[in-house]
């Protein structure tokens, strides 16, 4: 699918690392010579977000490419900040379904290897990577739903938390939550707020220091998803769910999402950069990567 948008990006952005990675992601091409220039974005399917317009419905279906787990790789997270961001300068488009284009997954969460034998510059990056994502898809004007085709643990539990509704399939294999103190690390207070702001507090303080995966029905129970239904049909019950969610209009229904939202939003705005150094001296710390790396070679040790 081709789709042409003149964009205007300051060349002094592409020095940056997160510029060129998105205009890599995107395929800009900056002209020889180039001050301030007009680039061209011909390709909307880019290589880790597939995103699936459809303009007569006013929505579009985003799915999650980055085999084999959909770890939110931080090409995956520029990715999808700039597909969310080009669908709501689309005047056409007012709802977005989430899902995965991976098997049985939705998303493993933040990818382990983007926290691991790295250094402070790299993770400070990435860190600011992952509350962009959070951040945009927090607080976007289009109504969210994800459809929740596969297993959500963490990172991939908090993106189907920012949507404003959460459709699962009801494979007892596919779990969603917080799972970060079984990896020996604590859930950042922005990833808390979300959840306390789905299930309440006291569920969210079982939640997050047993590190809680629930199976779908009993995420149901505790209101971390709204619906679940059989594998097929979950992304149909997600675009039925944004159609009525789309028959308010739109201004009331921003204004309220607003009203409810900014607040937990501005305490992470308000310390982004504490939040960062924060991050990047708990994770650099030995105990944590020694933790991270038994996790990762736990898992891959599975297999065998
Ligand atoms: C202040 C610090 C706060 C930081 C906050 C962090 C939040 C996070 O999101 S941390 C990430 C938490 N994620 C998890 O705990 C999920 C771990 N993965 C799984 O449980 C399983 O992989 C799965 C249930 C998602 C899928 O199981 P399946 O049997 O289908 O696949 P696997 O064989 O386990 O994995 C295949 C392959 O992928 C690698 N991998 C899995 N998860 C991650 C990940 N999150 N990051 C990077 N890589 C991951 C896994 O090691 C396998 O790799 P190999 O093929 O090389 O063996």
């Amino acid at each position: 699918m081709a789709l042409t948008a003149v964009i205007r990006v300051p060349s002094r952005a592409l020095l940056r690392p997160w510029a060129r990675l998105r205009d890599a992601a995107l395929g800009w091409i900056e002209p020889a010579g180039g001050g301030g220039v007009e680039v061209s974005a011909q390709r909307f399917a880019s290589q880790k977000v597939l995103v699936e317009p459809d303009p007569a419905a006013g929505v579009a279906v985003m799915k999650f490419k980055n085999p084999p787990v959909n770890s939110l790789s931080l090409e995956l997270l520029t990715e999808l900040v700039i597909s969310l961001e080009k669908l709501e300068n689309d005047k056409t488009v007012r709802g977005v379904v989430l899902t995965s284009d991976c098997p049985g997954i939705f998303s493993a969460g933040l990818d382990l290897t983007e926290m691991c034998g790295r250094n402070p510059a790299h993770y400070a990056e990435y860190w600011k990577a992952v509350q962009e994502m959070w951040l945009r898809l927090y607080l976007s004007n289009l109504v969210l739903v994800a459809a929740i085709n596969g297993a959500s643990p963490a990172g991939g539990c908090l993106i189907a938390l920012t949507c404003d509704y959460r459709v699962m399939a009801d494979n007892p294999k596919y779990c969603i939550g917080l799972n970060e103190t079984l990896l020996g690390i604590v859930a950042p207070f922005w990833f808390k707020d979300n959840l306390v702001n789905t299930i309440g507090h006291r569920a969210s303080e079982r939640a997050l220091q047993l590190g809680l995966l629930f199976p779908p029905t009993e995420a149901l129970q505790v209101g971390m998803v709204d619906k679940v239904v059989p594998k097929d049909q979950v992304q149909s019950t997600a675009l039925s769910v944004l159609a009525q969610w789309m028959a308010i209009p739109d201004h009331a229904r921003q204004l309220t999402k607003n009203m409810m939202r900014k607040p937990t939003a501005d305490r992470l705005l308000k310390q982004r950069d504490a939040d960062i150094q924060n991050f990047v001296s708990f994770i650099s710390r030995d105990s944590i990567q020694k933790s991270l790396q038994m996790y990762l070679e736990k898992l891959k040790q599975k297999k065998g």
